[in-house]
């Protein structure tokens, strides 16, 4: 069954655990649709993981519809989500519905995701009227690595824990479909998730989100360059894929690769007559 807004918000209802990993490409796509996957974000860590740079920040839109387009061919059931690179809607609410819609039209997403609470909330309220639907991101929004000075933890002392909160509330009456919640403290997010009616998706944020989301390199061990506390190892498969590369590497120079399962053949009679 497709994943819409729609089950989204059903599965907040009827208290079903939403469960979603990233994707950068239609291979991965079809694997993670295959094993049942709520939602795949295509995110901006593609500029980590998929085409490394130290952080997100020159992350294009065009390098966005280009994965998100091939996430989308892959997938049949996931809701596609389409993250917003930086400056892609915070100059103005003209340029942000704009872009948004070139992630749906051309990166044939159902929806997007962009980072910020209330400052964002015009450019929200602009793609909802305009039929695009959003889900906002708050606590380490990491866009704004600059402004942090590094990736920590959010939402630790009142005020912070205060503004999470509020803005929470602000996207929702924005019209925000869901927010993810990154590196909060467990008790805080599950505490917003009790005061929003929309689904939070959590990372790093603890048992009490109504959804789940890893980057699948990390969750699969397949990206070594850090690595956050929150991520677990569910398979080994950089590992496995090491030794794959390793395998073949050896059959070729020893001679075994390729054997005569692996190669075409020619008659005889044809062959003679190249002699
Ligand atoms: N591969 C990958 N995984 C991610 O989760 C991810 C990306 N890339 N790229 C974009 C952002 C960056 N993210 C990050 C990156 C680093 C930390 C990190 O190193 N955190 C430390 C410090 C926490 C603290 O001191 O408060 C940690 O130990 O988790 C966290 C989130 C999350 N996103
Ligand atoms: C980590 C998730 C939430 C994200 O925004 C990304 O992958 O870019
Ligand atoms: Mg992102």
């Amino acid at each position: 069954m497709k994943n819409t807004v729609a089950t989204f918000a059903q599965a907040k209802a009827e208290g079903r655990k939403l469960a979603m990993l990233t994707a950068y490409d239609y291979s991965t796509a079809k694997l993670e649709d295959e094993a049942g996957i709520d939602g795949i974000l295509i995110g901006d860590s593609l500029g980590n993981v998929v085409l490394g740079y130290e952080d997100t920040l020159s992350v294009t839109v065009e390098d966005m519809i280009h994965h998100s387009a091939a996430v989308a061919r892959g997938a049949k059931n996931a809701l596609i989500v389409c993250d917003m690179p930086f400056l892609s809607y915070e100059v103005s609410v003209p340029d942000a519905v704009r872009n948004a819609g070139r992630l749906l039209k051309e990166g044939r997403a159902n929806c997007v995701k962009l980072e910020g609470g209330e400052e964002v909330c015009p450019q929200v309220a602009a793609m909802v009227a305009a039929g695009i639907p959003v889900m906002g991101h708050l606590g380490l929004t990491p866009q704004s690595i600059n402004a942090f000075g590094g990736f920590k933890v959010q939402g630790k002392s009142e005020a912070a824990a205060r503004k999470l909160i509020s803005d929470a509330k602000a996207l929702e009456a924005a019209g925000a479909f869901a927010i993810v919640l990154e590196a909060v403290p467990a008790k805080l997010a599950a505490l917003v998730t009790k005061e929003v009616g929309v689904p939070t998706i959590g990372i790093g944020a603890g048992a009490g989100c109504d959804g789940q989301i890893l980057v699948y390199q990390d969750m699969l061990g397949m990206f070594s360059d850090f690595c956050p506390k929150f991520v677990k190892r569910f398979a080994n498969v950089g590992e496995a894929m090491r030794d794959g590369f390793a395998s073949y590497i050896n059959e070729v120079r020893e001679g075994s690769f390729p054997s005569a399962e692996h190669t075409f053949k020619i008659d005889d009679e044809v062959l003679e007559k190249l002699y």
